[in-house]
């Protein structure tokens, strides 16, 4: 048994923001020194909106990012075209990509490509190719590892676009799914695999508002939260893991949160 997920609770934004800050740059410098590129996957809902709170919104005198070395790929992504509403993609540009100042560099963003929004079979092999051409070409990798995810939790416990009790939980055929009927709109989408989801060498989830104290709960304190989405990417990632989340959002969880720093 390797050691349990870490849970750091903060008491506003601001305090999550600098420590999210300060775990990406980790991350980060890890990964540089380890391959000289920094592989992240991002997901969607409020998740960019905070990623670049964190990256942009603090000056600390120094310059630890180098976005130059920087490779974005998404942990999940509705089949929309770039410009829709609904694009995880346009979250990142809008919020993080438009935004980088232009002496941090610019990252390399792997979008899906959108001549296959009417055959998600089709989206989700061509984006498993880009995680080939990625990993594969550098790592040899059976499974890719990600430097670090930065997943959302969902008010049902769904991470990425795996929702509880989907067959795709159980599909390890394949780094990237595709998934028609998502119980969330829109349906069509393509998500990384559970054994990928939980396979980054970090994994940081972020999750915020007492909105999130049940589910919370459940996924840290109870047997069948352990069997939700996340709790199974807490399960496979353990200690590699940590949720950035604010005290409305565990409150009545016994799992020990760390108040705080890293
Ligand atoms: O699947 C989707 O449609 C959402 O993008 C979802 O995955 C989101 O990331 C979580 O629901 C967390 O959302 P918040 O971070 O906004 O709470």
């Amino acid at each position: 048994m390797g050691k349990p997920p870490n849970l750091f609770a903060f008491n506003t934004a601001d305090e999550l923001a600098v420590s999210l800050r300060a775990f990406v740059i980790d991350a980060q410098n890890s990964a540089l020194d380890r391959h000289g590129v920094f592989r992240v996957g991002v997901s969607g809902g409020s998740l960019p909106k905070v990623l670049a709170k964190a990256l942009l919104g603090q000056v600390d005198g120094t310059n630890p990012l180098d976005f130059s070395k920087w490779e974005i790929f998404f942990a999940d992504e509705r089949a929309v075209p770039l410009d829709h509403d609904d694009s995880n993609y346009k979250a990142v540009k809008d919020e993080l990509l438009d935004k980088i100042p232009t002496e941090l560099g610019t990252p390399i963003v792997h979008p899906i490509d959108v001549k296959y929004l009417d055959d998600i079979q089709e989206m989700a092999d061509q984006y498993e190719q880009t995680l080939v051409r990625s990993f594969a070409a550098r790592d040899s990798v059976r499974t890719p590892m990600f430097d670090l995810l930065l997943l959302g939790c969902g008010p049902d416990g769904h991470t990425c676009s795996l929702f509880p009790g989907s067959p795709l939980l159980r599909d390890d055929s394949a780094w990237v799914l595709p998934i028609s009927d998502s119980p969330k709109p829109p349906p069509k989408r393509i998500t990384l695999s559970l054994p990928v989801a939980g396979h980054g060498i970090k994994i940081g989830f972020v999750a915020t508002g007492a909105s999130k104290k049940e589910i919370l709960r459940q996924i840290f304190d109870t047997e069948e939260g352990h069997q939700l989405p996340c709790g199974l990417v807490n399960g496979l990632g353990q200690e590699r893991v940590s949720w950035f989340v604010d005290y409305p959002a565990v409150e009545g969880v016994s799992f020990p949160a760390r108040r705080g720093s890293l």
